[in-house]
């Protein structure tokens, strides 16, 4: 192997250029080339390809986003396109991929790599912590720190005026930004995808909390939720109960931002370190994720297919915190 190059591809999570930063400097570590690839499979189509040297990558390792750009880019789906990025790569002398972002880039790797054979491993990076084959995925802890910062925030308008919000965060098929933020925020109810919920449930919680003379009241929602986002479970609420003063905050892309925790960016350098010592060493078609405090690499059709449970017996702690 002499030459490799890396992307980051679909979100963007704080930390991915932590994760760039340490593929560049240990694949100059090991002797060997590197390029970045700009907006993720959308620049590998279109050959937008640049040199990285050791300076390409001062200053970015408390970066929030991605210098290296990220795009959503359809078209991959299609062979065609992926003949062309391959082509690309081939001209460019690119003989391994790291790959960073969630599930949909790695099956964009999985598809070129069975198309064309090109070795590629993947780095997790989503705020949503949603891929099996890592405990966490970059991004995933400064997300969960941006959302308990806006949850305290709320607090105190909450109390000081007795009413009752609704937080929506993001997570678009999993519970872990909602569990960990509510958990930590104190919530006093969280609502997943994970556990099937129902507005009665919701409204028996809501009613707790007048009983306890505890009239404010923050309720996080996780985007992904069941029974519908926060407006509309905010909306049914009222319904039910009319008396009560409701908000909705739904803290959206600000989870997406900033400066990535140290968490985020010791977790990005050891998954890029990884990535790149597991492309010399013969590893492909895997995901470099650390389970245990150790390294450890998953097939890409694992870290697509499998599941990671969320562990719902945490929600039972909100019912003992808020006794
Ligand atoms: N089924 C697929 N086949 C080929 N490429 C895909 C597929 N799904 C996603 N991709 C590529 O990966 C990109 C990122 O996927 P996306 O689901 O948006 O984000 P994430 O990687 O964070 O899950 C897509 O914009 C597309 O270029
Ligand atoms: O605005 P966008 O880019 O479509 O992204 C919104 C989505 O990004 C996420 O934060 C994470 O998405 P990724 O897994 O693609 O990084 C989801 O929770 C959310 O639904």
């Amino acid at each position: 192997m002499k030459k490799i190059a890396v992307f980051t591809s679909g979100g963007d999570a704080p930390g991915m250029n932590a994760c760039v930063r340490a593929v560049v400097r240990a694949a100059l570590y090991n002797g060997l080339e590197v390029v970045g690839i700009r907006r993720g499979y959308r620049g590998m189509a279109e050959a937008d390809f640049i040199p990285m040297e050791s300076h390409s990558v001062s200053d970015i390792i408390g970066k929030g986003g991605t210098i290296l750009k990220s795009a959503r880019f359809d078209e991959f789906r299609q062979k065609e396109w992926r003949q062309k990025a391959y082509d690309n790569c081939v001209k460019e002398g690119i003989d391994g991929l790291v790959a960073i972002g969630g599930n949909g880039t790695f099956t964009g790797a999985k598809l070129l790599m069975e198309d064309f054979g090109i070795p590629t491993i993947g780095c997790p990076g989503t705020i949503d912590n949603d891929l099996y084959g890592t405990d966490y995925t970059i991004g995933f802890d400064t997300a969960v720190n941006t959302a308990l910062d806006a949850i305290d925030k709320i607090r105190d308008t909450a109390a000081s005026h007795d009413r009752v919000f609704f937080v929506e965060v993001m997570g678009r098929d999993a519970g872990f930004i909602a569990m960990q933020s509510g958990i930590g925020g104190g919530a006093e109810d969280i609502l997943v995808p994970e556990i099937p919920d129902s507005m009665d449930n919701v409204i028996e919680s809501l009613k707790k909390g007048g009983d306890k003379e505890k009239p404010s009241h923050i309720i996080v929602v996780a985007e992904g939720e069941g029974i519908g986002n926060a407006h509309f479970i905010a909306q049914k609420a009222k319904e039910a109960m009319p008396n009560l003063d409701i908000r909705v905050s739904n803290l959206g892309h600000v989870q997406r931002g900033g400066s990535p925790s140290a968490i985020d960016r010791i977790l990005a350098s050891r998954m890029g370190i990884a990535a790149v010592e597991g492309l010399i060493d013969g590893k492909s078609n895997v995901m470099a994720g650390i389970i245990d405090d150790k390294v450890a690499f998953t097939s890409f059709d694992d870290a697509i297919n499998k599941k990671k449970d969320l562990d719902v017996e945490l929600n039972k702690m909100v019912e003992i915190l808020n006794s």
